[in-house]
């Protein structure tokens, strides 16, 4: 249907209602002057687009949008880029990064006592397993008595002497000014910034923390607080804790691979539950705190191309969202301006699923997710980015012998190691994005493990190189 057809819903339904007498030849003309009319309209907004994305790029000015579902490494990035080129700002929240660590530590070992207080109560129903859960739920059961005998007064000691954690976790949400907000929110959700709400998900049991933005949560503290002495005093038990074999077995049981997920630090606590503790770069990019909302972060980036010397640096706008399904929605409104998107698909999920809706596969998720910012016609300027991240991950879970062909069955009997199945889903990727671009364009597709620094900051290098050559070329300013 024309934009210019009214519909009954219309105020103007009556004004522009055609003629009940139109005849065929009027009603073919009729169509032709509002298509013209569209045609018209929408060359005005097209000019419009281009008239700004041409000011900016004058003023030396890049929009930049991390995309990708929660967890995906967008965040990462950014403190990555920022790590990068905004050094200063960088130093500057250093210290304040200490307490998010410090949570991250002691969500690990709330974690931990919660499931051992499961096991010692023979509580079968706390079951972290994504892909066969009522195998394990079964396989619990049958190990249920045993399981709850190896717990003994030596465990029962640590769930007293740690209890003062949880208290110390209250405290950091309190400085940290953060919100606990399950993973499975009433708000509707999106798995596309395009589409209608969905069904109600069925939501896994976890909870993370969340600030709105991190420049204000994370103060810069010099102080030794109470937490940090907390820390100090608890961690010999925790060590305790995380090194039993009981423990280890009971992890395992409910497939919990607690080293392989957001904000570890356990095998660090020597170096971090320390009074002179200052969390290194390394930390900082590994410390997780969720995104809500959206960000906005200035970077000043040398173009590297001036033949005259001097200053010549842009400003990119980088905006990193949350990207969880709840919030796929606000993303749409930043579209408009874009000049380019980094994609991020973590490759070692195919065997997971989605926090806010456990029904749906994470690497499924992603896929679609992919598809649908290709497509987008609003988006059809935008220069592509795609990391396929977590590489490390990926390679380690293969390793362990998960088939990938078990979660895509497309991958038939290609051999289960990471660099072919890396190349399928770049191939995959790539693919999509030819059929479902709106006109032709070259994604540029980086395999990466975001929380490897060094590796990291040659892939930001080749990408600034990249972006700023192709922005000069458009804007006429070489
Ligand atoms: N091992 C490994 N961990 C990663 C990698 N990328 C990100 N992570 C970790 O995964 C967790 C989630 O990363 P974030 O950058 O916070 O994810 P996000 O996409 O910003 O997530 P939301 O804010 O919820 O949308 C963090 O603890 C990261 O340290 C990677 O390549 N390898
Ligand atoms: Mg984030």
């Amino acid at each position: 249907m024309s934009a210019f057809t009214p519909t009954e819903n219309d105020p103007f339904y009556e004004i522009m209602r055609p003629p009940a007498d139109e005849t065929p030849a009027q009603m073919t003309a009729r169509l032709k002057r509002e298509a013209d009319a569209q045609r018209i309209s929408d060359n005005i907004d097209e000019d419009i687009k281009r008239d700004r994305a041409q000011q900016r790029k004058s003023r030396k000015e890049l929009r930049i949008l991390l995309l990708g579902q929660g967890e995906s490494g967008k965040s990462t990035t950014l403190k990555n880029f920022r790590m990068q080129y905004a050094r200063e700002a960088w130093e500057q929240e250093r210290s304040g990064w200490r307490a998010v660590v410090q949570l991250n530590i002691i969500r690990s070992i709330i974690l931990i006592l919660e499931i051992m207080e499961a096991e010692m109560s023979g509580n079968p129903t706390f079951v972290e397993g994504d892909d066969d859960e009522i195998e394990v739920v079964n396989r619990y059961r049958d190990s249920n008595s045993s399981a709850a005998e190896a717990f003994t007064d030596k465990h029962r000691m640590l769930l007293i002497r740690l209890a003062p954690l949880r208290g110390v976790e209250a405290d950091l949400k309190r400085r940290l000014g953060a919100g606990a907000e399950p993973s499975h929110p009433s708000a509707p959700m999106a798995a596309t910034p395009f589409d209608e709400p969905g069904p109600l998900p069925s939501p896994k049991r976890t909870q993370e923390f969340f600030v709105r933005s991190w420049t204000e949560a994370i103060e810069p503290t010099t102080n030794l607080d109470s937490s940090t002495i907390t820390l100090m005093t608890c961690k010999d038990d925790m060590q305790a804790l995380w090194a039993d074999a009981a423990v280890q077995l009971a992890l395992d049981r409910r497939k919990v691979r607690l080293a392989d997920s957001a904000g570890f630090f356990l095998n660090d606590l020597d170096r971090i539950a320390t009074r002179a503790y200052t969390a290194t770069d390394d930390d900082i990019v590994r410390a997780r705190l969720r995104t809500v909302g959206i960000q906005e972060y200035l970077l000043r980036i040398g173009d590297g191309f001036s033949l005259r010397g001097g200053d010549n640096y842009w400003t990119w706008k980088l905006y990193d969202v949350g990207g969880c399904r709840t919030m796929r929605a606000a993303w749409l409104p930043f579209f408009e301006n874009t000049d380019v998107i980094i994609f991020l698909c973590p490759v070692s999920c195919f065997d997971e699923r989605l926090d806010e809706d456990t029904r749906v596969n994470r690497l499924e998720d992603s896929t679609l997710l992919w598809r649908s910012i290709c497509a987008s016609k609003l988006l059809a300027k935008t220069q592509l980015i795609l990391f396929l991240n977590k590489c490390d991950l990926l390679k380690r879970k293969l390793k362990r012998g998960i088939k990938l062909k078990t979660f895509l069955p497309s991958y038939a009997d290609r051999p289960n190691e990471v660099i072919p199945v890396v190349k399928y889903l770049r191939e995959k990727y790539k693919e999509i994005q030819k059929q479902q671009s709106p006109e032709p364009r070259v994604a540029y597709i980086y395999t990466t493990t975001v929380t490897d620094t060094t590796a990291t900051a040659k892939t930001l290098h080749s990408i600034r190189d990249r972006v700023l050559r192709e922005n000069l070329v458009t804007s006429n300013l070489v």
